[in-house]
């Protein structure tokens, strides 16, 4: 039986007009159904560009991705996008409209179901007073819940969220980072989730995978987060012991 998500030895490169780079180098990991999955590492060690890989929007230059046992070739609507910025909503239509409209356009559904379904994940995300607002007028952490609604309304196989609260206030950032894990626990979506804040991964993640900065390869794995970060105070040494993970410099050969 197949993982749910196999990223196995993948090495992916941008190509500029005079330069090519490498911003992963060999990534290895898997990712199992309900699994809230943590890519952590410093800024542009090749978070997002392993996201975009899942999603379908570049081909690894090595290695291969695969969704349930098939190599992933191009976007599909079992792997959902949630980004950071605000504006990926569609600003010509309410909260209900966005959340149907990925339903509508992949005929998933026909118009009255996706209306439906839509509403009951508009509920999810607490925003049913506002299901007829248009999505300027919301706040920063409302426009992030109708974007996690829509993605979680097409009932993907995972859910990718590229810092999705990282443009947010810190105590709106926590609350949302609650909402997800409630949202969690009442559907037990499975979810690959980029940051590059140790805090927001323990929080977040069931599992962690460490990445080392430029280009991004695999320096840990944290596989018990739910045990360890449970116990009392042992959130704050987690921290610190993957802060030492991921910042430890590789000792001299003869030290
Ligand atoms: N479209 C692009 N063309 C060329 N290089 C790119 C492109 N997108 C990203 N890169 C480079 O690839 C590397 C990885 O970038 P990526 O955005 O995946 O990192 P990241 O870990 O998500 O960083 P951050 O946390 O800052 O978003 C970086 O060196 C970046 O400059």
């Amino acid at each position: 039986m197949p993982r749910l998500l196999e990223v196995d030895s993948v090495t992916l490169r941008y190509r500029t007009s005079d330069s090519v780079i490498t911003a992963t180098s060999k990534v290895s990991f898997d990712v199992d159904g309900s699994d809230r999955f943590v890519l952590l590492g410093p800024s542009g060690c090749g978070k997002s560009t392993i996201l975009k890989a899942v999603g379908g929007y570049l081909t690894p230059d090595e290695g291969q991705i695969r969704i349930k046992g098939a190599e992933i070739k191009r976007p599909g609507a079992d792997r959902m996008m949630v980004f950071q910025e605000f504006d990926q909503l569609l600003p010509w239509k309410t909260v209900l409209e966005n959340v149907m409209f990925p339903l509508v356009v992949t005929h998933k559904l026909n118009k009255n179901e996706a209306r439906d379904r839509a509403m009951d994940y508009v509920r999810k995300v607490h925003l049913e007073a506002f299901a007829d607002s248009y999505t300027h007028t919301l706040s920063g952490g409302m426009k992030q819940r109708v974007a996690i609604a829509r993605g979680m309304c097409m009932e993907p196989d995972i859910l990718l969220m590229d810092e999705p609260f990282a443009a947010l206030d810190a105590l709106t950032r926590q609350q949302m980072q609650d909402e997800l894990l409630q949202l969690w626990a009442d559907t037990k979506f499975t979810i690959l989730f980029v940051t590059h804040s140790i805090a927001e991964a323990i929080r977040v993640g069931n599992r962690i995978l460490l990445l080392s900065p430029h280009p991004g390869e695999v320096k840990a794995e944290v596989s018990d987060v739910d045990r360890v970060s449970s116990e009392d105070g042992s959130a704050a040494a987690l921290e610190r012991e993957i802060h030492d993970l991921l910042f430890a410099q590789a000792l001299p050969e003869h030290a």
